[in-house]
């Protein structure tokens, strides 16, 4: 049977969300995503277990131990999403579905946060949309699961 439980990944430096530019990113935090991203997945049967770390071996063990009990991740890399080979790789490794978050609209800033690293293996990529988008990742997540 699929396991009913997503992994929720936020990358570096989203623990300072609420008060990191939040002229960019707004002034929810990471409590009010990690609540959002629940809320969302509990109304359809799903649990979620969240993880944020600034260091990306944290990141990877995480999605490394995702294949034993979740269907899917919702992950929101921050920065690594322009750089990390390693990242793309693990989420490769695990071969669970992804739905890609960011919180701003990465394809009007700057140049170098228009390359990702995960778009392309991604299920689902929503940016722009604030921390609603988390919720919205979630939902279109589960949605192709439920498909599956
Ligand atoms: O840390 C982040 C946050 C971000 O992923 C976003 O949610 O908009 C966008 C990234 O470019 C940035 O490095």
């Amino acid at each position: 049977m699929t396991e009913r439980r997503l992994l929720l990944v936020n990358g570096p430096n989203l623990n300072l969300l609420g008060t990191r530019q939040p002229d960019v990113y707004g002034t929810a935090t990471l409590d009010d995503v990690v609540e959002s991203v629940m809320y969302t997945a509990d109304e359809r049967g799903y649990a979620v277990r969240a993880v944020q770390s600034n260091h990306e071996g944290v990141l990877i063990d995480a999605i490394h131990e995702a294949r034993e009990d979740c269907a899917g991740i919702v992950i929101n890399p921050g920065g690594l999403t322009h750089t990390s080979v390693v990242l793309r790789d693990a989420l490769l490794a695990v071969d669970l579905p992804v739905a890609e978050v960011h919180v701003s609209d990465v394809a009007s800033r700057e140049e170098f946060r228009q390359h990702s690293y995960v778009s392309d293996i991604a299920t689902v990529v929503v940016a722009g949309e604030g921390v609603a988008g988390y919720a919205r990742a979630a939902l279109a997540l589960i949605e192709h699961l439920e498909k599956a």
